[in-house]
């Protein structure tokens, strides 16, 4: 299931910080989202306050709320854990679980989330991980190798895969293919086309190109400076942003001026 996020007059905090700034954006189910924007503008910030993952560093918190299909994700009472396992997270560096094999690396969040499933199951759940994340064929044959045996394109699909798995109704994916090879990149970038038939994908990424290529709508956040906090400038769709933005500093962004 793929779920819509609608984030309203979201301001997030380290400790006294204000490191992003009254937030509005509604996110539509079944798209690709990007987001760009200077270093230090909130970026990451921002897509962690997505799925509660904020508040894991000390200091962390935010004023105003985060819908889920219109539920609030920080209303009291709602369990971060079960926020974490609808939406899911993709990181930088590829991180598989390095002496546990492939096969239990794509369970790990599964097992995480406290939830038992027989073996003929589990079975079924690894094979349909990896082949939406498109890495089936290349490790059907060695699936009790460890994840660290892949390269690095591949171990970034194992975190897909591992993410899938879970039955998220969203992927946030923060700068997904900052470490990898071209060639393992477009691996990933198709894959996130294909991801978008099943869940909202949200995606920061610094590659203005990767952005065009992949996500429907842009948002374009900046910093009038340091110690400032960022904010949302510009959200409209992709070829908009690219094409024929409506705000000076978008353009001089996506235009290579600054940044
Ligand atoms: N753990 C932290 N504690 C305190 N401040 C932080 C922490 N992490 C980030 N910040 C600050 O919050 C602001 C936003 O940082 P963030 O990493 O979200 O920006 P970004 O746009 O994702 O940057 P980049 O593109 O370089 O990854 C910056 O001023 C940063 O220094």
């Amino acid at each position: 299931m793929s779920k819509r996020i609608d984030v309203k007059d979201l301001n997030v905090y380290y400790s006294s910080f204000l490191a992003v700034e009254d937030i509005s954006i509604n996110i539509e189910a079944k798209s690709v989202t990007a987001f760009i924007g200077p270093s230090g503008c909130g970026k990451s910030t921002f897509l962690r306050t997505l799925n509660r993952m904020h508040e894991v560093i000390p200091g962390g918190r935010v004023e105003g709320e985060v819908l889920l299909d219109g539920d609030n994700l920080y209303e009291a009472g709602v369990d971060p854990v079960n926020v974490r396992s609808q939406i899911g997270m993709v990181f930088q560096r590829p991180n598989p679980f390095p002496t546990m094999s492939i096969k239990d690396n794509v369970l790990a969040g599964v097992k995480l989330n406290n939830r038992r499933i027989p073996r003929s199951d589990a079975e079924e759940l690894v094979e349909k991980s990896l082949r939406g994340a498109n890495l089936w064929n290349e490790v059907k044959d060695r699936l009790d190798k460890p994840g660290s045996g892949l390269s690095g394109g591949q171990q970034q699909r194992l975190c897909i895969a591992r993410t899938i798995a879970v039955k998220p109704d969203v992927i946030l994916m923060d700068e997904p293919c900052s470490a990898l090879d071209p060639i393992s990149t477009l691996a990933i970038e198709d894959l996130i086309n294909e991801l978008k038939s099943d869940y909202t994908v949200v995606i920061v990424t610094h590659n203005m190109q990767q952005a065009a290529r992949v996500s429907d709508k842009t948002a374009f956040f900046n910093i009038a400076g340091t110690g400032k906090p960022g904010k949302l400038i510009e959200y409209a769709e992709t070829a908009t942003i690219f094409s024929n933005p409506s705000v000076k500093a978008t353009e001089d962004y996506v235009s290579g001026r600054f940044g």
